[in-house]
């Protein structure tokens, strides 16, 4: 029998094989060490899985990576030719990516970071909230490893759903929704869990014993989040002479979007305003400022403006002093490390143009992050109200059928 890579490592524990070759209808539990439970009542485990696109590790990687990333119609959508196009012109940008990932060390560090991150929080959550606790760390990529499947196996592999039910998390790391990024990975994740849940065939899942969950969706004026960000750009005015100090244009770029996308109504512009804001009015509105929009791909209309073409103009027009501030993404990646410090702060040749550090490792970045698991945990709500609204150019049955699941996983909450 011919299995799936995520079914192929469950099948790795003997019992397990057994069950898999059972017929279809008799496949229902998997055999595997149950989750430590710890003896104070608690609700717990629950997993904590967090969601992000990833990226890869090595310049070997990218090939896949951005195969995948051309082939996600939530992303990119080439209707019927996504099959064909996707393919094409992940091939024909494999060399050009593959040289920018050499030029900032030979991979993206989210890996490192996010399984940093989701461990420390873990931690944390466990001495606040000992009534979930234990809470096991999980990273679930949309186009690199781990992907979304092999963390679905690995989690039934650890004793959560077959059977055994259990409370899992998905927290998106984008603290901006778009449907092009949260919400194409709880599409994924919502079809993972048919595949690797469901009875084959029918997809059905018994809901008594599948893996019970709820969503982060977006969480871009957490009071955490615009401190650690308002930290770290403190951190960097104080580079200044303080003469010049409160007159440095703050530029908070963002990844943009085509205008197809905004205009279908994605919330993803004004949730990035929001923080944008949020962060203004906690440093008491003391700089000047903009928001622009960086890493526009291919020739179509995106959101502007554009975070190169808005520092040019601005050291065109004496605005030397510029601070840019990455706001949509919490972790480093090419963005940062290459197209914001060596294509456009590089280029300027200035050193008063500076880039805020990426809240990486920030410790008051991971108490954000386990202040906002907690208080999800407390609130026994599976997701936010925004996220049963569909953008309303929407035409996607995938949104439409992921956002009815999350919506109804309320009632096993
Ligand atoms: C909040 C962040 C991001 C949004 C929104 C987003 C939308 C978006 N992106 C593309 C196309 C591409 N993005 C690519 C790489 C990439 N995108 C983001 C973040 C967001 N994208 C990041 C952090 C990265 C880099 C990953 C890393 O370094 O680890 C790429 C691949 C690179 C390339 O070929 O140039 C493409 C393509 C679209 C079309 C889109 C909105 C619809
Ligand atoms: S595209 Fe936004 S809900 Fe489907
Ligand atoms: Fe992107």
């Amino acid at each position: 029998m011919a299995l799936s890579r995520p079914l192929a490592r469950l099948a790795r524990c003997p019992q397990n094989l057994a069950a898999l070759q059972a017929p279809v209808h008799q496949r229902r539990h998997f055999a595997s060490p149950p989750v430590t439970q710890n003896a104070t009542g608690s609700k717990g485990p629950t997993a904590m899985v967090l969601l992000n696109m990833g990226g890869p590790s090595t310049t070997d990687e990218v090939g896949d990576f951005l195969s995948r990333l051309f082939a996600d119609g939530d992303l990119i959508p080439l209707g019927r030719l996504q099959g064909y196009l996707g393919p094409l012109i992940s091939r024909r940008r494999t060399p050009k990516i593959q040289k920018q990932y050499a030029a900032i060390g030979g991979g993206s560090p989210i890996r490192r970071w996010s399984e940093y991150q989701a461990a420390e929080m873990c931690k944390l959550l466990d001495k606040m909230s000992p009534e979930t606790a234990p809470h096991k760390p999980y990273v679930a990529f949309r186009y690199a490893a781990p992907l979304t499947e092999d963390t679905y196996a690995q989690m039934l592999e650890d004793g959560f759903g077959q059977g055994r039910g259990g409370r899992a998390v998905a927290f998106t790391q984008y603290p901006q929704y778009s449907c092009s990024t949260t919400g194409s990975s709880l599409n994924e994740l919502w079809k993972w869990r048919n595949r690797l849940e469901g009875k084959r065939g029918s997809g059905e899942v018994d809901p008594q014993g599948a893996i019970k969950w709820s969503v982060i969706d977006r969480w871009p004026v957490h009071p955490g989040l615009v401190e650690a960000f308002a930290q770290n750009i403190e951190a960097r005015l104080a580079e200044y002479p303080p003469e010049r100090r409160d007159s440095a244009v703050l530029l908070f770029s963002a990844h943009s979007l085509p205008m197809s996308v905004v205009n279908r109504g994605d919330p993803y512009p004004a949730e990035v305003s929001a923080t944008v804001y949020a962060v203004m009015q906690r440093m008491g509105m003391r700089n000047p400022y903009r928001l622009v929009w960086q890493s526009q791909v291919g020739p179509s209309a995106w959101l502007g403006a554009q975070t190169a073409d808005a520092v040019h103009e601005f050291i065109k027009k004496g605005q030397k002093d510029l601070v840019l501030v990455p706001i949509a993404f919490t972790s480093d990646h090419i963005e940062t490390l290459y197209e914001l410090d060596q294509e456009i702060i590089g280029e300027t040749g200035l050193d008063s143009v500076k880039r805020v550090e990426s809240l990486n490792g920030s410790p008051v970045f991971i108490q954000a992050l386990a202040d906002l698991a907690k208080s999800h945990l407390e609130s026994g709500i599976s997701c936010s109200p925004q996220m049963s609204l569909r953008c309303p150019g929407c035409t996607s049955e995938r949104c439409l059928e992921q956002k009815k699941f999350f919506a109804a996983q309320q009632a096993q909450l």
